[in-house]
């Protein structure tokens, strides 16, 4: 199922983001700044059970996430999208799993994976600020599934309704939450009218 993430704040941020003269600390920020707004969006379904606490003045009930969170990156532009969340959510673990995608193939390349031990037992985020032909994301969620997750999330900042549909054809009971939905791939698998290279706008790799 896919849930765009409509704010006028992270619509304003992605449009000075799409901006090509956009440097990478800024680019940074506001990638940083559009992933903590879309922590309640993509969390706001978590389990949760009641538990006793106290106050100063009585016992009362409260409420508790009842899974631990591991947030999982894929490298290298995963990472960009990573601190958001880790700042509204700084109890979760974090996994790195390392795609990268052959610019010639278009094909996912696996190159690292690191993921703590309990991996089924906990709410698992994927995180990439991009979904184009959906070939990364696919491999990092059947990779992680292979390794035993369960309870699994997707979220980027700008997908193509090509890669939300080879996504949800591959898995079709995963939530993948998205900031916006552009219009198309082009012939070389960029998203139009997307950002351009995450990864190099991030890490200041560009040509
Ligand atoms: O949906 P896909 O067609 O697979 O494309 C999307 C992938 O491409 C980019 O990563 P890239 O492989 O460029 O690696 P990087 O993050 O190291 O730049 C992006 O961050 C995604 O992981
Ligand atoms: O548009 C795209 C497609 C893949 N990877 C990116 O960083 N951007
Ligand atoms: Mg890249």
């Amino acid at each position: 199922m896919l849930h765009v993430v409509e704010h006028p704040l992270i619509a304003e941020e992605l449009t000075k983001l799409r901006d090509p003269g956009c440097p990478s600390p800024e680019f940074r920020q506001r990638v940083r700044r559009i992933s903590s707004l879309m922590v309640p969006s993509v969390t706001a379904n978590l389990e949760t059970e009641v538990v006793e606490c106290a106050t100063p003045l009585e016992i009362t009930s409260g409420v508790r996430v009842s899974r631990g969170i591991i947030l999982v990156p894929i490298l290298r532009a995963g990472l960009g999208f990573l601190d958001g969340f880790l700042d509204l959510i700084p109890q979760a673990s974090v996994a790195h799993i390392g795609v990268a995608r052959n610019e010639v193939t278009l094909e996912a390349e696996p190159y690292y994976l690191k993921h703590p031990p309990t991996i089924g037992e906990h709410e698992i985020i994927v995180l990439d600020p991009m979904l184009a032909t959906g070939g990364s994301a696919i491999h990092a969620v059947r990779t992680l599934h292979a390794a035993g997750a369960r309870h699994l999330r997707f979220a980027c900042l700008v997908a193509s309704p090509q890669g939300v549909a080879a996504l949800e054809s591959a898995f079709p009971e995963i939530h993948i939450h998205t900031a916006c939905l552009d219009r198309c791939l082009n012939d070389r698998g960029y998203i139009l009218p997307g950002l351009g290279d995450a990864g190099d706008r991030l890490f200041g790799t560009c040509a």
